[in-house]
């Protein structure tokens, strides 16, 4: 009688009562099986591209998505053994998307992922775990002789938001939003003084530089319950470019990339109870100022320089930090 290996979490079947293919301890295979594990494994289907469209009447909405789903099988059989019993074929999760959006309408990016998670931990009871990204095109309204108009959007790349939603068998989904390629910059109120002096340090101090960053952001939940994921990221929005831009008249000082990251991050926290934790990244996307002081009195007559900058690609500095609440669990 061989002795079979046993120690995935299906109970002998594929999902569907079928018994599996097992592989008998004692072979040369299982040998050889044995002296490696998985690490990270996962399939899925990238990029579902989707527009759904919300008809009240001649007013219609719409959202357009890029999702990405990805499924973790508690058996490795199709790894293992070729045997593709158990696998929701990536083109069955792509159909899911679409059926899915059509059942259910599309309300959030976080929302949508939640559906997707909870539909296939629901109907395939051999599914471990299940990732999902969704990423929204920036449509706006068109507004046309200062209206709403009922039909017409515009395309406005200010900024992407995504919403990664990742649940457990079992377990709450972890759900995160987040907003990415949100490029800005001021020409004033930045500074970058009293930094670390030592003999590699050639920087000069600088009391009135351009600030120019693109900002990734992306923030846990703590719940779901009764958050409005659209306001919250507009709140998020809003916080940035209250801690980098200040008030239209005056502007707010930069001291550092670093500080103004944090007082961002601190705002958000204090405004959205729900956020657990916000990861921000703000590269230093350098303007430097061009040396005029080179160029002759026949080229220029004044050469005190605070028009002509040059943008420098590469090198950037990278600045990043997490912010967490303390004690998370007490004060929700
Ligand atoms: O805000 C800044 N933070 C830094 O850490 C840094 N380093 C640097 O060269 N310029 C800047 N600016």
């Amino acid at each position: 009688m061989p002795n079979w290996s046993n120690t995935d979490r299906t109970n002998g079947t594929n999902g569907n009562g079928k018994p599996k293919n097992r592989v008998p301890q004692g072979s040369l295979d299982y040998i050889n099986r044995d002296h490696y594990e998985f690490g990270k494994y996962g399939y899925g289907k990238n990029h579902v591209k989707l527009l759904h469209v919300f008809r009240r009447g001649s007013f219609h909405t719409i959202r357009e998505f890029e999702v990405d789903t990805h499924l973790k099988l508690y058996t490795k059989k199709d790894y293992l053994d070729g045997d593709n019993r158990d696998i929701i074929a990536t083109d069955t999760q792509k159909n899911t998307v679409f059926v899915l959006a059509k059942k259910h309408g599309i309300k959030t990016p976080e929302e949508f992922g939640l559906l997707i998670c909870s539909h296939f931990l629901y109907m395939y009871k051999h599914v471990e775990e299940v990732d999902v990204h969704v990423e929204e095109y920036p449509w706006e309204r068109l507004q046309a002789d200062e209206q709403a108009h009922n039909h017409a959007f515009l395309f406005s790349p200010s900024a992407i938001r995504f919403a990664v939603v990742s649940q457990k068998r079992n377990e709450s989904p972890v759900i995160k939003g987040g907003l990415k390629e949100l490029r800005v910059l001021k020409t004033t109120q930045s500074a970058f003084t009293d930094f670390y002096q030592d003999s590699y340090r050639t920087l000069p101090d600088d009391n009135d530089r351009i600030f120019s960053t693109v900002v990734t952001a992306v923030w846990e939940f703590s719940t779901a319950n009764g958050v409005n994921f659209d306001k919250t990221w507009l709140t998020v929005k809003d916080c940035i470019f209250d801690k980098f831009a200040g008030p239209p008249d005056k502007g707010i000082l930069s001291p550092s990339v670093q500080n103004t990251l944090y007082l961002a991050e601190k705002m958000i926290l204090d405004k959205v109870p729900q956020i657990s934790r916000i990861e921000m990244q703000m590269p230093n996307k350098h303007y430097l100022t061009v040396d005029m002081s080179k160029f002759p009195p026949s080229v220029l007559e004044n050469n005190e320089n605070k028009e002509v900058y040059h943008p420098i690609d590469k090198p950037s500095g990278i600045i990043y930090a997490e912010l967490l609440r303390k004690n998370t669990a007490s004060k929700l």
